[in-house]
């Protein structure tokens, strides 16, 4: 009698060790009006992907009245970059609500910070970097005529971005360089053109010739 096993529970047990499958993840990164945000939209609305731009989530934040809007907010203005912990956060919770399993993360990782700390956190690694590649001049003339009352399109603050940019974040492409991982797009281009190269990078490649 006591020999008698019921399969069900064993099996209910099995699944919820087995590992949920990781998500598929494309970083999207480039200097302050590279044509990230514009470009994500272009790209959620062919391949299936959910968009999440670690700005906007920030931004979203700090307008929910967070205890951490403020620090935000004044981390925002001054062109820095909110400690991993918090931006990891806002990302890890956006992709769960989604119940998508594949994702454009935009804006992030801006430094090696952001970089190691999320490969800790979640153990995902990007399938791909897109790298979108543009000249101060063209980012400056765009942000400038964004026109989104953002507190951060201003001349000043815009030009500590570009140092951050530089200082910061470049390392992060060239890390993904070396691991093969990084597409890098011609960015100064007209946005139709631009979409061009970055719908090669997503169509596979059987499907190229067509
Ligand atoms: N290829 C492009 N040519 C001209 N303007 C562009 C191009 N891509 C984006 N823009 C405009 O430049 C501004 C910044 O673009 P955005 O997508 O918000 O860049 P990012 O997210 O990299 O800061 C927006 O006003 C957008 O409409
Ligand atoms: N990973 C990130 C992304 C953005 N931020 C902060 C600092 C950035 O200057 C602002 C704005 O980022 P956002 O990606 O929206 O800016 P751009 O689209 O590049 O113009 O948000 C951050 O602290 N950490
Ligand atoms: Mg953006």
């Amino acid at each position: 009698m006591g020999t008698v096993v019921d399969a069900a529970p064993i099996k209910a047990t099995n699944e919820s060790l087995a590992e949920k499958k990781k998500p598929t993840v494309v970083f999207v990164l480039g200097g302050p009006g590279s044509g990230k945000g514009t470009q994500c939209s272009n790209i959620i609305e062919n391949f299936g992907y959910t968009h999440l731009s670690a700005g906007d989530l920030l931004r979203a934040e700090i307008k929910s009245g967070s205890e951490n809007g403020t620090m935000i907010q004044n981390m925002i203005k001054e062109g820095k970059i909110v400690p991993s912990e918090v931006t990891i956060k806002l990302l890890q919770r956006a992709m769960e609500e989604s119940h998508n399993d594949k994702f454009l993360i935009d804006g992030f990782p801006r430094n090696e910070e952001n970089r190691a700390a999320f490969e800790a956190v979640t153990g995902i690694e990007p399938s791909v970097v897109l790298f979108f590649d543009c000249h101060e001049k063209e980012m400056e003339r765009r942000l400038l005529s964004r026109n989104e009352g953002r507190v951060d399109d201003n001349i000043e603050t815009i030009r500590k971005r570009f140092r951050v940019f530089l200082e910061s974040s470049i390392p992060v492409v060239e890390y993904y360089e070396s691991k093969g991982k990084v597409r890098k797009i011609d960015a100064a281009r007209p946005i139709e053109e631009v979409f061009e190269s970055v719908k090669v990078v997503f169509t596979p490649k059987n499907e190229k010739a067509n």
